[in-house]
């Protein structure tokens, strides 16, 4: 489980994150929404903690990430791997060089020094990379692939990893509608089958409501709505990306055209969180 109590972050006099509680049972399938700046690549870093919080606290199993240093740190993040909008790819390491930095974290210094990765670990990355049906471009320089290709790389490495938590930042936002199908098919296969926990910002409702079983609705730093799909009503969603009393919102707005064809049935949806909404 991971619980995010209280926390709050501010960037001088700017509050980037307001006073955000909420526990995550492992397994879950979490899609974070809001405007453009209402805090969620905020949120995300401070779990993975490329960023502290100002207040409030981060545990993980009962662990408080939130305060780790040296070796344990790197633990934590190695735990809870990380996926961006703009892949962070080395572009001109082959494919594999890249998905083996993965295990980086796992090995002692001297190998990671010596650039030496075993027979198991090259065995292993080419299966992440097959896992992610690209295994023909192992050999490829990284910065030759397309967008989608490439964060499949990074979902790949993001595996090599073994973690327990992926935070995924956007990654779809770079993409074209079928790439970004693709990788967040990818995203909830891991999500279901190795039950990994996802926590994924995403601009786009529809997406949101296709692939994960637990919604977090951000405005203006704060959680505003946090519930199943079910409940993300045109209210809730007024709530979310703002707009007036009445209004229709148009999904169209938060639409990136993937054509799913219907929701998928609820996953694992370990500890739910009943729909809650709050006023922004
Ligand atoms: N390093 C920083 N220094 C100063 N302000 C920051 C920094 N990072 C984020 N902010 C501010 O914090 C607020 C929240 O930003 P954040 O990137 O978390 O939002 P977001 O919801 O992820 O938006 P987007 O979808 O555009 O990435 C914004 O006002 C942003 O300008």
């Amino acid at each position: 489980m991971l619980e995010i109590r209280q926390v709050t972050r501010r960037f001088g006099p700017n509050t980037a994150v307001r006073d955000v509680e909420l526990k995550i049972e492992q397994g879950q399938m979490v899609g974070v929404i809001g405007r453009s700046g209402a805090g969620k690549s905020t949120l995300l870093r401070m779990i993975n903690r490329l960023i502290d919080p100002s207040e409030g606290s981060i545990f993980f199993q009962g662990k408080e990430v939130s305060a780790l240093k040296g070796a344990e740190l790197r633990r934590w993040q190695r735990d809870c791997a990380m996926i961006f909008q703009q892949f962070n790819l080395v572009p001109r390491l082959d494919v594999l060089t890249n998905v083996l930095l993965g295990r980086l974290n796992h090995r002692s210094t001297v190998l990671n020094l010596l650039n030496m990765f075993t027979r198991e670990e090259r065995i292993q990355a080419i299966a992440a990379l097959e896992r992610l049906d690209i295994a023909q471009t192992a050999l490829q320089r990284a910065g030759t692939l397309s967008g989608g290709q490439q964060q499949r790389v990074a979902i790949a490495r993001a595996l090599m990893q073994e973690p327990k938590v992926i935070l995924a930042d956007e990654p779809i936002a770079s993409l074209d509608p079928l790439n970004a199908k693709v990788v967040m098919d990818s995203l909830a296969d891991i999500n279901a089958r190795e039950g990994i926990t996802v926590i994924t910002n995403l601009h786009t409702l529809d997406t949101a409501r296709a692939y994960c079983n637990r919604i977090v609705g951000m405005a203006k730093g704060a959680v505003v709505f946090d519930g199943p799909p079910e409940a993300l009503t045109s209210e809730a969603v007024r709530t979310i990306y703002g707009g007036e009393e009445g209004a229709e919102l148009s999904e169209a707005i938060t639409s990136t055209s993937i054509n799913v064809p219907a929701p998928q049935p609820a996953r694992k949806s370990t500890g739910q969180a009943q729909p809650a909404l709050a006023a922004v």
